[in-house]
């Protein structure tokens, strides 16, 4: 069994085997039609009917594969939906529902609604009456989610619960008894640490020992059972490079708080490619030889009591932060604190830090105080977490290009879902400018000419201090417009809420740039819809494709346009000679973007691959680590 779990040539061929079988258009069809005919059936039944059906389908559960239970559990969900918001579930979400129920990824276009697609798997897997987790990118997508679905399960005598993001176990483990748990993917995977960590075993181990060992009363979670996961790529995919690391923290201060300030100092004098060269990409910073000998010129520092770690690596770190870290891009400054930004999702996080000494190379470059660097207790890849499920499934709009990786890590063939209707997305041409400052004032000039014309406009952007540049240019065009980048206090929702009525225009960063459904009102929709401006290219296609997406959703007209400069961090770091031709070129002649666009398409791919080396290269040393464990294991249960 253990060498299956590891095996990605056997993940690939069952990934293979799901793949011809939800791949068969006439299975597909007769299952949509055969479920059409009975919701028939079932039009106007009361709350009790419906409760009464779904306990007949929990007893069949008992004996039978859920498979076979998809033509009147799809009834009964259509029926709930029906009742509860007036609205007919689509074909394709019918599709896309027995593709997830099937243990594969349905790749469903942005804003195709893909939320209540989830519903029907949803509610087939937890009629065995082990729990299904439904796990979203953020709490704020599973909190809108259960809020907004509760009513449809209900309907139907099925419970849902929501995670706490706060480390309230007697809360969490409430919301696991919960037919239906919603919550954002790192919850799952703490209360799954935190399990660890009860039975006293912070490292992770074979599962159904540690499972088995601890009896059910003390655990948060119930044993893993099915997992259906929204915005799939994100969530098993671009955050599958850091592991889930659950550490204790101290008040104590730092004991080596003047080494990282010292270690500012020092690299602040050292020149790049004199006395250490970086790999931009992948952010790593080596010493030369006079980079070593400069380092380690004070030789009481290599000495010092108070070293947890030798003198040239403090060195190193802060090169790092000097490098590479941004504030208002990587991190933010609040209350005295570094919290660290999100990249993908934008998000700023209040309890997460940096291992290895960065953060405190951060605190020193920022001149706060220094805290002291938090103690693993348990950690675990997500990858590895993931693929504990014995059911696993999910949805996106941007699962092109991970085909391979959700084949082999976990087993998953990605099915791409039809079009409900033709997109109405008008795709601008993209505008070049050879500065940013030149960028921001040409966003606000295009987003005042559609403000005028009352059109909604979105600008997405991929920092927050790229959302305050982008304030600025709009401030001294009087416009007025709502910001939404994790620093202000405004409430997401209601931000979301009016990003889609006449005239609006809302900046945002990443934030703003998956899951959320931006509705337009009657007038904006009649005035050809939201504009979503792109402000520079992200390093990975599906991020743009993303914020592309919250326009021109289910029908309704659109527009987008991409923003490219010969500063962008695309251009700066990955296609430099982009930069030079730009820079040289005359700025009032067209510049060849089909090359451009090209070029930077193969820059974003080559990104996606190092990001998929990297994080083979986890999954790699993983399986070493828990090969090593378990041969420890063995030697020490036959002694
Ligand atoms: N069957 C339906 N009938 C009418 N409206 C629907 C139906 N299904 C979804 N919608 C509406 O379509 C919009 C988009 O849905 P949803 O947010 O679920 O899309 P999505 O595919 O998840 O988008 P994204 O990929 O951006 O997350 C929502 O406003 C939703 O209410």
């Amino acid at each position: 069994m253990i060498a299956s779990f590891w095996n990605p040539t056997s993940r690939a061929k069952q990934a293979e085997a799901t793949s011809r079988r939800i791949g068969c258009e006439n299975w597909v069809r007769q299952h949509i039609a055969a479920a059409r005919e009975r919701s028939l059936e079932l039009k106007d039944a009361s709350r009790e009917d419906l409760i009464a059906l779904t306990d007949q389908l929990r007893w069949a559960a008992r004996s039978q594969p859920i498979e076979t239970l998809f033509t009147p559990a799809a009834a009964v969900v259509i029926e709930s939906i029906r009742q509860t918001f007036g609205i007919e579930l689509f074909d394709v979400q019918l599709h896309a529902g027995l593709v997830i129920a099937s243990d594969a990824v349905a790749e469903m276009q942005t804003g195709e609604g893909k939320t209540l697609s989830g519903v029907l798997p949803a509610f087939l897997k937890s009629l065995t009456g082990r729990g299904v987790h439904v796990i979203t990118p953020n709490c704020y997508l599973a909190q809108r989610d259960q809020e907004k679905l509760n009513p449809v399960f209900s309907r139907l005598g099925v419970t849902t619960g929501i995670l706490t993001e706060q480390a309230d176990s007697s809360a969490n483990r409430k919301a696991y008894q919960a037919d239906v748990t919603y919550g954002p993917a790192h919850a799952f995977g703490f209360d799954y640490l935190r399990d660890q960590i009860a039975i006293g075993d912070g490292s992770f181990a074979v599962y159904d020992r540690i499972r088995n060992r601890l009896p059910m009363s003390e655990k948060i979670q119930r044993p893993l059972h099915a997992a259906i996961i929204d915005e799939i790529d994100n969530v098993l995919i671009d955050d599958a490079v850091s592991p889930l690391i659950l550490s204790s923290r101290s008040d104590q201060p730092a004991t080596d708080a003047e080494l990282h300030r010292i270690a500012c100092v020092v690299a602040k004098r050292l020149e790049c490619d004199r006395h250490y060269v970086v790999d931009a990409s992948q952010r790593i910073v080596q010493l030369t030889e006079s980079g070593f000998q400069t380092v380690y010129k004070d030789r009481d520092l290599a000495v010092h009591p108070h070293l947890v770690r030798p003198w040239h690596e403090y060195v190193t770190l802060a090169i790092r932060v000097k490098s590479f870290f941004r504030r208002d891009v990587d991190y933010v400054v609040c209350d005295r604190k570094i919290k660290i930004v999100d990249a993908s999702t934008g998000r700023i996080f209040d309890d997460r830090t940096w291992s290895g000494g960065l953060h405190q190379a951060a605190e020193a470059a920022e001149r706060l105080p220094i805290t002291t660097e938090t103690r693993s207790l348990a950690r675990i890849t997500r990858q590895r977490y993931f693929r504990y499920y014995p059911s696993i499934a999910g949805m996106t709009g941007t699962a092109r290009g991970c085909e391979r990786e959700f084949a082999s890590v976990y087993g998953l063939p990605v099915q791409p879902i039809p079009l409900r209707i033709a997109t109405r997305r008008v795709m601008l041409p993209d505008c070049v400018t050879r500065t940013m400052k030149e960028k921001w004032q040409a966003i606000a000039k295009e987003t005042q000419q559609l403000h005028q014309l009352g059109r909604p406009v979105l600008i997405g952007t991929s920092a927050i201090s790229e959302s305050n540049a982008v304030a600025n240019a709009l401030e001294n065009l009087d416009l007025k417009f709502e910001l939404l980048n994790g620093v202000q206090d405004a409430d997401e929702a209601s931000v979301i809420g009016r990003a889609g009525q006449t005239g609006a225009i809302t900046v945002a960063t990443n934030l703003a740039g998956r899951g959320t459904d931006i509705a337009l009102d009657s007038v904006s929709r009649e005035l050809g819809g939201l504009h979503v401006i792109v402000s520079q290219r992200s390093e990975l296609a599906r991020v743009d494709r993303q914020l592309i997406g919250r326009g021109a959703r289910c029908g309704d007209p659109g527009s987008a346009r991409i923003y490219i400069s010969a500063e962008d961090d695309l251009i700066r770091l990955h296609a430099p000679w982009i930069a030079r031709s730009l820079l040289r070129s005359d700025p009032n002649a067209p510049h060849c973007m089909p090359k451009i666009k090209r070029q930077l398409q193969k820059a974003q791919t080559n990104q996606q691959r190092r990001d998929a080396m990297l994080r083979l290269r986890l999954l790699q040393q993983d399986n070493q680590t828990a090969t090593l464990l378990r041969r420890q294991r063995n030697r020490s249960g036959s002694c």
